[in-house]
């Protein structure tokens, strides 16, 4: 079983470079299924578990696909096969994001439903009723979401009851090659959404209003292969921001987008952290004792859900009481008992955490639940005393690229090993 052993107590200095967004390539890879015609090749693209998993999927529909050196290229001009199996869907919910360009492209997609997740029920209804209202039939049976139109599909004006960040770029996607104009409207705003309508903006499509809660899509007959760079990953910049605010660090965080993060900078400030733009990035200066805020979750521009956990573990180091509200993910709050073996002083009051600060953490050991879990628990082993030990790093790979050695370049005493449940205790006892 392989692990992160963190030795908290270091302070924090230097610079990190951060990587391309994992959610930003993800639906730009999916969008590659999209060009009838040439190649598509995509820069700055992380080396994650979950980039591994989409460009499976792509290769099982068919098209050809080269990853390496921060760097895909996607050749989709071949006839492409229109099913993703469970085994990528299980690992990867984003894998439904293949619908939209299949279905714009070959009139049919067939796709696992995805299962559970630990963050909360996360269902897709708002992707399906906008394939619907371009005139789609939908069926599910048999674990599979079964999607057709006979002919093209139609521009459509589509209000989402939510402004889903997956269900925008879908129907994004299903739109550009549909017959005549479609309008999402209360669509999701993130720099995501941005980066994937500039990517099909340089393959050819009329993509305008991204950024914005209404989007307008002219549909196109043909799509190219473009090339394309991958904005800067913001939850793996905020999650470095964190890392030096909660070991009284000074770090400057290369890459980082000042107007991608505007709700984390403000939220950092009012704690009493110095942010300060540079040429290249964002500079994170700790203050000697952070301030205790409330953080309430929300669609961006507001706070991220994806900065929550990392959030949580900061406020656990902040005097005063703090109150965390995750109103995006139906129970986002599985990290909680996970702190709480590290000593943290919080109860979850409904849809809120409340968190007693300054918590004493003392290292343990402890289990990621998902993605920034585990990186929300390798923060608090920052801070805390002695040893602390992270398992179910899968979760971890998903979304960031040798997390442990940019932390140990920044001064982190932290290592990654393999550990076998045999002799996990002698080794324990070697490290600690
Ligand atoms: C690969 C990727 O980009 N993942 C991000 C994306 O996930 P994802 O695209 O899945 O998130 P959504 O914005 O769609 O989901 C937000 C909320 O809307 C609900 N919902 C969504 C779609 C739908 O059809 N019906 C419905 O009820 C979900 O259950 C959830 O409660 O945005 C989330 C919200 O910023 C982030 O946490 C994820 O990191
Ligand atoms: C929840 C996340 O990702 P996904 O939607 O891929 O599960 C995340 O990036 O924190």
């Amino acid at each position: 079983m392989e692990k992160i052993i963190v030795r908290g107590g270091k302070r924090l200095s230097g610079t990190v470079k951060v990587e391309g967004a994992k959610n930003a390539v993800l639906p730009v890879i999916a969008a590659t299924l999209l060009a009838s015609e040439g190649k598509s090749v995509i820069y700055d693209v992380p080396e994650l578990s979950d980039v591994y998993t989409i460009s499976e999927v792509l290769r099982h529909l068919q098209a050809d696909v080269t990853v390496g050196n921060n760097k895909i290229v996607v050749d989709a001009s071949g006839e492409l096969t229109i099913e993703a199996p469970f085994e990528y869907v299980r690992k990867m919910r984003a894998s439904v994001l293949v619908m939209g360009p299949l279905l714009a492209r070959k009139g049919r997609a067939r796709v696992a439903l995805p299962g559970g997740c630990a963050i909360g029920s996360r269902p897709i209804d708002q992707h399906l009723k906008g394939f619907e209202a371009m005139g789609a039939t939908v069926k599910i049976g048999n674990g599979f979401i079964d999607a057709e139109v006979n002919g093209k599909l139609r521009g459509a004006k589509i209000y989402l009851d939510f402004p889903s960040v997956g269900a925008t770029e879908n129907i994004m996607m299903a739109a550009v090659l549909a017959e005549g104009t479609t309008i999402i409207e209360n669509c999701a705003k993130e720099p995501e959404i941005v980066d994937l309508a500039n990517f099909l903006n340089a393959m050819g499509a009329k993509v305008r209003g991204a950024g914005t809660g209404t989007i307008r899509i002219d549909g196109v007959t043909t799509l190219y292969g473009a090339e394309h760079t991958v904005i800067p990953d913001r939850i793996e910049a905020g999650t470095f921001m964190i890392a030096a605010a909660i070991t009284g660090g000074n770090v400057l965080v290369q890459g980082a987008v000042p107007e991608h993060l505007t709700s984390l900078i403000a939220k950092l400030e009012e704690m009493g952290v110095t942010i300060v733009e540079e040429d290249n990035g964002l500079r994170v200066i700790a203050p000697d004792k952070l301030k205790a805020v409330d953080v309430k979750t929300m669609p961006h521009p507001g706070f991220p859900t994806d900065m929550q956990s990392q959030m949580m573990a900061l406020l656990m180091k902040a005097e005063g009481t703090s109150m965390v509200t995750e109103t995006v993910f139906e129970k986002r709050f599985m990290h909680v008992e996970e702190f709480r073996r590290m000593n943290a002083d919080m109860k979850i009051e409904g849809r809120s955490v409340i968190i007693n600060g300054p918590c004493n953490l003392q290292g343990a050991e402890v289990a990621a639940t998902d993605l920034r879990a585990a990186a929300a628990l390798i923060l608090a082993g920052l801070a805390a005393e002695g040893y602390t030990r992270v398992t179910e790093l899968k979760h971890l790979d998903r979304g960031y690229v040798r997390f442990h050695e940019k932390l140990a370049a920044l001064g982190a005493d932290i290592e990654r090993v393999r550990e076998d449940v045999d002799t996990a205790q002698t080794q324990m006892t070697d490290v600690g």
